[in-house]
């Protein structure tokens, strides 16, 4: 089967490989020179525009976006769009915002184009071999290409969702839980590192991992940070966030459900990335303004 990958990044290049290991005929398309060199040498055959990409197949088009979410993503779709054919296939395995994929979806419809949204996780290592996919699309195709995401993932590790939307739905709701379970991680070593006991943290992380409640890639992860560097004394707690939170704390507002732990969550990655608040100072400036408690000046 033919498939085309547009974006070679870690994660598009992984699932290109992933896909060559189960016999598949690989295409992929990328910007960068190094990238399509490395896809090359794996034995993908590589291209540099949409129009050649497209060209080149044989039959129905299958073509898988690995790109960043948003404007990269929404761009290549418009150049895609009137390069296919009535009945090719586009799988969108970014990290969009689900709403766009309904859109999108909507859009390829009307030119009899099957579109889905396919929420991937499992970071580079899942790419590479065992990914998990929470797909969102027409039901009667997703079973014409079944067997496509059974291939790549890991076992169990792929769900047809439903309707447009859901693969990425799911994806959203996934790294919300993804960073409320980040930052307990976080507070609880902060504890265990600030206590009065010798701790070493990898091996409490170790120990945590087996047979305990919250075992877990995510402790297996930490176990091998804390392993490299015990204290992570070079790192800066600095932490970026890409957005599935923030619409995870969006949606879950427009639907009056309660999210505190994952809102809390998003903020504190947020208030990681400003040095000395400015809602702190302010704070501080009231405090003194009605208790006369001390300012800490620069
Ligand atoms: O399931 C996954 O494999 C991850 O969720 C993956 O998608 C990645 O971690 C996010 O892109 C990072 O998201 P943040 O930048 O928001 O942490």
């Amino acid at each position: 089967m033919e498939i085309g990958i547009v974006g070679l990044g870690k994660m598009g290049m992984n699932l290109a490989f992933n896909l060559k290991d189960h016999g598949y005929d690989v295409k992929g398309l990328d910007l960068s020179e190094a990238a399509l060199a490395a896809a090359k040498k794996e034995g993908v055959a590589t291209f540099t525009n949409l129009e050649e990409l497209t060209a080149s197949f044989n039959g129905r088009r299958i073509i898988w976006l690995m790109l960043p979410a948003g404007e990269p993503t929404e761009k290549v779709l418009e150049q895609l769009l009137p390069l296919l054919s009535a009945k090719d296939i586009v799988v969108e395995g970014g990290n969009s915002n689900y709403k766009d994929s309904v859109r999108r979806a909507n859009t390829f419809a009307e030119a009899d184009i099957s579109y889905f949204d396919c929420g991937t996780s499992g970071g580079i290592s899942g790419a590479r071999n065992d990914a998990c996919l929470m797909i969102g699309g027409d039901k009667e195709v997703f079973a014409s290409i079944e067997q496509l995401f059974k291939d790549i993932a890991i076992e169990n590790g792929y769900l047809y969702a439903g309707a447009s939307g859901s693969g990425h739905f799911l994806k959203m709701v996934h790294n919300g839980i993804e960073y409320g379970m980040m930052q307990a991680i976080g507070e609880g070593f902060q504890v265990v590192e600030q206590s009065n006991y010798d701790f070493d943290l990898a091996e409490v992380a170790r120990v945590w991992n087996h047979g305990s409640v919250v075992r877990s890639w995510l402790m297996e992860i930490a176990e091998a940070q804390f392993r490299q560097s015990p204290k992570l004394a070079d790192y800066r707690g600095v932490v970026a966030a890409s957005g599935e939170a923030k619409w995870t704390v969006e949606t879950a507002l427009e639907m009056d459900v309660p999210v505190p732990t994952i809102a809390l969550s998003l903020f504190m990655r947020n208030l990681s990335q400003e040095d000395d608040s400015f809602s702190a100072k302010v704070v501080s400036a009231l405090r003194n303004g009605f208790g006369g408690h001390e300012i800490v000046k620069k």
